[in-house]
């Protein structure tokens, strides 16, 4: 049985202070039985929310990570940085850093790989631009992603991954996928990572659905049988929306 996880991407948003006043509102109220819920923020505000969030069920996530451990790489955050922090999860390979930070299949594996030496979770992002669903090539360009994203990983790793399929005209547009559209896709990667891993291994992965879910789309997300929860970013900043969000995925 995979449990639901629900993700706030704050993206590039929130001052340490607004990061707690965040908690401080959401502690107690966006516990759902059943759902996991995370908060992925700024690395500046990792560790004071990381200590924000003891003795609740929250749990805090990177937005990226260098694929190395140390090194001359300025400007970069490593795995062992966010380990030392306490950090549990981090988003890897979201389109904005595919776009604008030049990240690749091939990083994304790399950042994968580095996510779990060091007991990291990682949310792996994939989705098709819009020219790539109108030229229908949505599942070819996610069985490239996942399967780049993947190589490498043991089963058992690979059971542990959170994929988020988020396609990326559906991101901060208001224009989300309708449910059974996300559902075809989301079922056609459960499928390739059956073809990579057998039956046993697919059934525990769990897979997110990700462009502009709100809480009033919730639920027809969640009523799809391969579709495990959300990665969200606008509507996850504001303290009462993301309540709604964990209540909406329960
Ligand atoms: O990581 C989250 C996604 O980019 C979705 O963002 P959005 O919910 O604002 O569309």
């Amino acid at each position: 049985m995979r449990k639901p996880i629900i993700a706030g991407n704050w993206k590039m948003f929130k001052t340490v202070g607004e990061s707690l006043a965040f908690v401080s509102e959401v502690k107690g109220k966006a516990e759902a039985a059943g759902v996991e819920s995370v908060i992925c923020a700024p690395f500046t505000n990792l560790p004071a929310l990381v200590e924000a969030v003891k003795g609740t069920t929250l749990k805090v996530g990177a937005q990226n990570l260098h694929f190395e451990d140390n090194g001359a790489f300025t400007g970069e955050i490593s795995g062992v940085m966010l380990k030392d922090l306490g950090v549990e999860y981090v988003i890897i390979g979201h389109s904005e850093r595919r776009a604008y930070f030049a990240e690749t299949d091939e990083t994304v594996n790399k950042k994968v790989q580095a996510a779990f030496k060091h007991g990291l979770t990682p949310i792996v992002c994939i989705g098709e631009k819009l020219e790539e669903r109108e030229a229908g090539q949505t599942k070819n360009v996610c069985k490239v992603q996942t399967e780049a994203a993947f190589a490498g990983l043991s089963a058992e790793q690979a059971a542990q991954v959170v994929i988020a399929y988020e396609p990326i005209w559906a991101i901060g547009t208001g224009k989300s996928s309708t449910a059974a559209d996300a559902q075809d896709v989301i079922g056609y990667i459960r499928e390739l990572v059956t073809g990579l891993y057998g039956a046993e291994t697919a059934a525990a992965v769990r897979i997110q659905y990700g462009g502009s879910v709100k809480p009033n789309n919730i639920a027809e997300y969640m009523q799809q049988p391969d579709i495990d929860g959300a990665l969200v970013g606008g509507a996850s900043l504001e303290p009462a929306s993301y309540i709604d969000l964990i209540k909406g995925a329960e």
